[in-house]
């Protein structure tokens, strides 16, 4: 049987105002492509600080198995762009994790790590170029790169498709699906858009205000989409 590494039970969060999720129970397991797909403003991103330990829960548990320390996270942010006057190359800006104060340069390892993430991530050829110069999709890559390079078993694409054009987001789906396939990463991919949701998800987790309904990407039909957002 597939392994769990973040399980999810009774998972209350509320906010001092709001009420956020309720009862959220899920097992995820190692190498699924989970896509958690909802309206505006049910608890996506909630969910997402809570798995990032930035939010506590109100109550119920979040465990990383066997613990957290054997679960690095990766995150992936939504689209913003960089200032076309943004100095630092590609290749630099995908190594910025590796920086160390005082120590600014990178070890010849660290240096090896980067080329290798630049190649799996088709940026090595245009690692020179300055990052502000870079197209939305190819910079969009390049978080990803960075996201990638301590080498992450959970990824968190937060909308990170948003906002590209449709052959950018494909390019960046493709990537993470073949590191998802040939590597087991697990993947949290947040989205709006449904059709990609069932493109590239195993599983769906679809949250609506106060409820929440989970299961293989199969059953994440336009009926159910209708009828959890008319809820
Ligand atoms: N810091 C906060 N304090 C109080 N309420 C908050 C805070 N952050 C978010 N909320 C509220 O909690 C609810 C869930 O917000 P969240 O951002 O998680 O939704 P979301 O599903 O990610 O939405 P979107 O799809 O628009 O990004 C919203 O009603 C939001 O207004």
């Amino acid at each position: 049987m597939t392994e769990s590494i973040l399980q999810l039970k009774h998972l209350f969060f509320a906010f001092p105002d709001k009420q956020v999720l309720n009862d959220l129970n899920y097992d995820l397991k190692r190498g699924d492509f989970l896509s958690i797909v909802g309206e505006n403003g049910v608890g996506k991103t909630t969910l997402m600080r809570l798995i990032l330990q930035d939010l506590k829960p109100s109550s119920g548990t979040l465990d990383f198995l066997p613990n957290r320390q054997a679960v690095p996270v990766g995150y992936v942010p939504q689209f913003r762009n960089v200032d076309a006057e943004y100095p630092l190359s590609i290749q630099d800006f995908v190594g910025l994790n590796f920086a160390k104060i005082g120590l600014p340069w990178l070890t010849a390892k660290e240096r090896r790590r980067v080329n290798e993430i630049l190649t799996e991530t088709k940026l090595f050829d245009i690692r020179r170029r300055p990052l502000g110069q870079a197209s939305g999709g190819e910079k969009q890559k390049a978080y990803l790169a960075q996201a990638l390079l301590d080498r992450p078993r959970l990824l968190i694409l937060d909308e990170s498709t948003a906002s590209l054009d449709p052959i950018a987001k494909t390019e960046l789906l493709d990537l993470v699906k073949q590191i998802n396939e040939n590597q087991q990463l697990t993947v949290i991919f947040v989205t709006h858009d449904i059709p990609l949701a069932r493109r590239y998800g195993d599983h769906y987790l679809f949250l609506s205000p106060g409820h929440y309904e989970a299961g293989n990407i199969s059953e994440l039909t336009n009926e159910k989409v209708g009828a959890m957002n008319n809820a």
